[in-house]
């Protein structure tokens, strides 16, 4: 496990931008798992200012998004599928076709998990998965639990979930009560893992993810199993780690 130290969170998502220009020009057919939620927008703004300086090449990315909303259509602008392209895709020369997002609308969530899972194994493995962390320890949508659940799967949203994301919504009855995830098995499947981190609100359960014991509780603390993993968090995520 790597750690790399930022200073705010305008150096945490340009050291993080960084590490997936290196992926991007190292392969340039690699594939990307992304992340939505505030913590990776200031990388993919990066990403894009280097896309439009001529220093980055998206023709050949393909990309998995870690979650969905299960209930909001694509043109939902609290749908992932409006964040992606608002935030990433309309501004980069990437092909639509090699983006994959789990389809909301899709109301048999047997069907759309083993469709999910179909994709990600024909796209041969994902090279970089990035992802943010949720303030109970959770990746992707997978909440704490007493399992580390294997594959794509539906997940009921914690309260404390729906808390955190009503911001981005008109009001908390407006925060879907399902998503479609990632399971831990399939993130932890991903060759390398950038994990971001920024504020004080998230040192507590950054600490508790690294350096805790590895469990289901706290879903982000497989992460220490992994043999790849780079962590780029701010000193404000960091400062708990400081004081033990
Ligand atoms: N499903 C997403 C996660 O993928 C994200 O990493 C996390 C943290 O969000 P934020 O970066 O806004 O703190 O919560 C959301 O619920």
């Amino acid at each position: 496990m790597k750690l790399y130290r930022a200073k705010d969170y305008y150096d945490m998502s340009r050291k993080a931008a960084n590490i997936i220009s290196a992926q991007i020009i190292m392969k340039p057919n690699c594939v990307l798992g992304l992340a939505t939620g505030s913590t990776p927008v200031g990388a993919y703004k990066q990403l894009i200012e280097w896309y439009n300086k001529g220093d980055l090449d998206f023709s050949r990315v393909k990309t998995a998004n870690l979650d969905e909303y299960k209930g909001l259509t694509r043109d939902n602008d609290q749908s992932y599928y409006h964040f992606m392209k608002q935030n990433l895709f309309m501004h980069v020369n990437i092909d639509v076709t090699n983006t994959h997002i789990p389809d909301g609308m899709e109301s048999d969530a047997e069907k759309e998990a083993a469709r999910y899972e179909e994709i990600l194994r024909n796209l041969g493995g994902i090279d970089l998965q990035i992802l943010g962390l949720g303030h109970n320890g959770h990746i992707g949508f997978n909440e704490p639990s007493d399992i580390f659940p294997k594959d794509t799967h539906i997940v009921d949203l914690q309260e404390s979930t729906i808390e955190a994301n009503k911001r981005f919504f008109e009001s908390a009855d407006q925060v879907p009560r399902q998503a479609y995830t990632m399971g831990i098995g399939t993130i932890i499947r991903a060759k390398k893992i950038l994990l971001m981190v920024s504020g004080e609100d998230k040192a507590e359960i950054l600490y508790n993810a690294l350096c805790g014991p590895v469990t289901p509780k706290v879903p982000a603390s497989i992460l220490q199993l992994h043999p790849d993993v780079i962590i780029v968090a701010d000193e404000a995520a960091l400062s708990k780690w400081e004081t033990n």
